[in-house]
């Protein structure tokens, strides 16, 4: 039985406890009804990304496999609350994730993440091993240089000059080298993207903020890779122009459990733009 959700009816918030206060965040919840498993599906770091705008072609396999999944959106992004991250925000994302499975009730979950979400559940694991079931890593998972790519990236400079200029011709060009290609992106999912990043502003000067008082807001996990005991599955696109594909053979080279699978004529969102392909292998990994 195909079941299909949506945004509005699938959107939770939930209270976290961060530093001396709270943060309000959301959440969707797409829930079968008698799921054993959770998978969170932590977003990039973009302006107007979320966690529905990310993976919305990615739910429905899950669900129907019976897997419960759990849409984060991470503090500075969509409808949750807005903030400076002065230090880690891949700790910050990891603490804040922790926040909510703790008010979920969820003893393990697993997570994929894209990019920044990448970067969050690898700190996310190395903080709370326990909790953790498999680990998916797309087009992200650690801070740090390339030594084979100038940095930043092309798709990072758009990406950064599209925070200090949210125009619908920046946001198009920075789009244009997410992906392999361009012909994929639609003038509704241009409009869409527009119309979540204008409608938050202070996310988009928080984000600025935030890397004017920490420009590593993602630290290099490189040193601590080999802690991580979850099956991980690392996967890229070959033609990467935002996180580049040898920050993923790092990581399988850290990771003691890990496996990687490169998408030709891919870019950095494989999710999207494979999403096919992509769903069998994260459907076959989690259901080994
Ligand atoms: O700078 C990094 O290491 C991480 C960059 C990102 O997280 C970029 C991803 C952006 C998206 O996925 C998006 O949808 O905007």
């Amino acid at each position: 039985m195909s079941q299909s959700f949506t945004e509005s009816e699938t959107s939770r918030f939930v209270r976290v406890r961060e530093g001396e206060g709270e943060l309000n965040i959301h959440y969707n919840d797409c829930d079968p009804g008698d799921a054993r498993e959770t998978v969170v599906m932590l977003h990039g770091s973009g302006p107007g990304a979320s966690g529905w705008a990310n993976f919305n072609r990615n739910i429905t396999p899950l669900v129907e496999a019976g897997f419960r999944v759990l849409l984060v959106d991470c503090p500075g992004w969509s409808k949750s609350d807005t903030i400076v991250n002065t230090g880690s925000r891949s700790n910050l994302n990891a603490r804040v994730l922790a926040g909510v499975v703790d008010a979920l009730g969820l003893s393990r979950i697993h997570i994929l993440g894209n990019s920044m979400g990448g970067h969050s559940a690898v700190a996310f694991a190395l903080d709370h091993p326990e909790r953790v079931g498999k680990l998916v890593l797309m087009g992200g998972g650690t801070g740090g240089v390339s030594p084979f790519t100038p940095m930043p990236t092309e798709g990072i400079k758009l990406l950064n000059g599209l925070y200090r200029s949210p125009t619908i011709e920046n946001l198009k060009a920075m789009m244009n080298v997410f992906v392999f290609d361009p012909g994929d992106l639609t003038e509704e999912l241009f409009q869409a993207r527009l119309d979540n990043m204008l409608k938050r502003r202070d996310h988009l000067d928080n984000f600025v903020a935030s890397f004017a008082a920490n420009p590593k807001q993602y630290p290099d996990f490189g040193p601590r890779l080999g802690e991580i005991s979850a099956p991980t599955l690392v996967i890229w696109g070959r033609n990467d122009r935002f996180v580049p594909m040898d920050v993923g053979l790092r990581l399988i080279a850290g990771i003691p459990k890990s496996e990687l699978h490169v998408f030709n004529n891919c870019g950095h969102w494989a999710q999207w733009e494979h999403w096919k392909a992509f769903n069998a292998l994260v459907l076959e990994f989690l259901s080994r």
